[in-house]
């Protein structure tokens, strides 16, 4: 049901493969039916995989898994199986680049379902090897991440209906699993396409494919490879002065900004006041080196966060200091994943430098999207909500008097406002990226919450500082004035 795990006692294992985790009993009957045929599966993998790393099939596998023997179970006529078939194919127009994961994640479904020749295969309605590869490309053009309300992707959602929607890297639509609060998880519509903007009766309803905050030949990239596509998107043909994914400050801090500089053309000026910049060969250092660290942390994150995290805190000062802007790449997506890092360790570390240092990040990476997502996109309104959430939290050690002033972020009620700020404006937007039915979904009803709770504590304060000041006041009219 892709729900949380219960606060007490976390998620059940299933008792046969050990794999696949349930919140409840209920939850497990109901998936009986398609996880019959996948618990001996994950059984027999798990018995031959050559170590306890491989034990687990990837996550296509085992979505590529279900679908197979969900046609089974269907029906291999029924209108499910029905709609799979239909998905669009891009076999006939597979990228070289592609060929290789797309050969392998074959294998691996043929040993997962444990057929040993093509033949086999017919039971799923696969009648040669040909209509497998097929049925991996439907799979890889048609599928979407399925993600946590906080955007964390989890799994994998197949939505025939919806993944008709086509491409756009301005889009007027998004893909959200928000979680409404009332129906139960096996009547809940995970899926919710929501619009970002009005869309006039007629007009194409596009959703992005990938991540609209990367420069314009890392999206076409990852569209030509996976999707097959030249993108002509308006954002795509669109001859633009400067694009806020890749750009520097303005040498002479006029507020402009410049294109990025490249090998073939290095000379680079503001598109507002026209100053060059000087030292292109060491912002083009910056750059090269700016996206080898992104690519090294953030195969890191996970399996060792503490060098991840030194790689993020020596890198974003180098590109900062080459003037690279907060929403340029890869400033942009280092920010995010330094947070990332920070966030995690923030239980076990908790200082007002390490949640002073959070906050800070957080609103660079809140800054950065301003000027590439529209008001209401869901990152931006996530992002908007984690900022406020962390400036909410109760500091450590805050400083006071000289120590305190100038600073970012500010201590005490200074901090507080600036929570409740952040968190009203990051509802605001979580009703249009969530949807307004669900309240802004689990995200939108929880910032809802903080708002309430801040509320009251700024109430305290407020009438705290008056009742103060009234003190003061009345003491310095001496006795005769209460
Ligand atoms: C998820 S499917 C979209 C639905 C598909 N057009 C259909 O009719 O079933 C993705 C595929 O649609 C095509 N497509 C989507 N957006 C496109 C765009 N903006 N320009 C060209 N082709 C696009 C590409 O072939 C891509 O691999």
């Amino acid at each position: 049901c892709a729900g949380p795990a219960p606060a007490e006692g976390g998620l059940k294992r299933c008792p046969k493969c050990k794999t696949v985790r349930y919140c409840n009993s209920e939850c497990q009957n109901r998936d009986w039916a398609w996880h019959k045929r996948e618990c001996d599966a994950l059984q027999k993998w798990a018995a031959t995989a050559p170590s306890a790393e491989h034990a687990i099939p990837g996550e296509a596998v085992r979505c590529l898994g279900r679908i197979l023997w969900g046609s089974q179970k269907e029906g291999l006529d029924s209108p499910w199986a029905q709609e799979i078939r239909m998905m669009q194919s891009n076999r006939a127009s597979l990228q070289p680049s592609a060929f290789e994961s797309q050969t392998h994640l074959a294998h691996s479904v043929v040993r997962y379902l444990g057929v040993s020749s093509p033949q086999e295969l017919e039971p799923y309605g696969l009648r040669s090897a040909g209509d497998l590869v097929d049925l991996i490309s439907r799979f890889t053009t048609n599928t979407f991440t399925l993600t946590a309300p906080s955007l964390t992707p989890i799994g994998i959602c197949v939505a025939p209906a919806v993944a008709l929607a086509n491409h756009s890297c301005d889009p007027n639509a998004v893909i959200v699993f928000p979680r409404s609060p009332s129906a139960s998880s096996a009547k809940e519509p995970l899926l919710h396409v929501v619009a970002l903007r009005e869309i006039a009766v007629g007009k194409e309803v596009r959703i992005s494919y990938v991540d609209t905050t990367l420069p314009k030949a890392l999206r076409q990239k990852e569209l030509k490879e996976v999707y097959s596509f030249v993108c002509q998107c308006k954002l795509c043909s669109r001859a633009v002065p400067a694009d806020p994914r890749e750009a520097l400050w303005c040498p002479k801090r006029c507020g402009g900004i410049c294109p990025y500089p490249t090998e073939d053309d290095p000379l680079t000026r503001c598109v507002k006041c026209n100053a060059p910049i000087g030292d292109t060969d060491a912002v083009l250092d910056a750059l090269r080196v700016g996206e080898e660290a992104l690519d090294k942390a953030t195969a890191l994150q996970f399996r060792d966060p503490a060098k991840a995290k030194q790689l993020t805190s020596n890198i974003i000062p180098i590109l900062t200091s080459a003037g690279v802007t907060p929403s340029s790449h890869p400033l942009l997506a280092m920010t995010r994943l330094h947070q990332e890092l920070l966030i995690a360790d923030l239980p076990t570390a908790l200082s007002q430098e390490t949640l002073d240092e959070t906050v800070r990040t957080a609103a660079k990476y809140s800054a950065g999207l301003q000027s590439l997502l529209p008001k209401g996109h869901p990152v931006r309104a996530v992002a908007l909500g984690e900022l406020g959430k962390l400036l909410a939290v109760d500091e450590p050690s805050p400083p006071s008097g000289s120590d305190a002033a100038g600073r970012f972020p500010p201590s005490g009620p200074a901090r507080l406002k600036l929570a409740y700020e952040s968190l009203v404006k990051a509802h605001e937007e979580l009703l249009i990226g969530f949807g307004k039915a669900g309240g802004g979904g689990q995200l939108g009803r929880e910032v809802r919450e903080a708002i309430v709770r801040l509320e009251k504590e700024l109430g305290v304060w407020t009438s705290g500082i008056r009742n103060a000041l009234e003190d003061t006041r009345a003491a310095r009219a001496g006795p005769s004035s209460k």
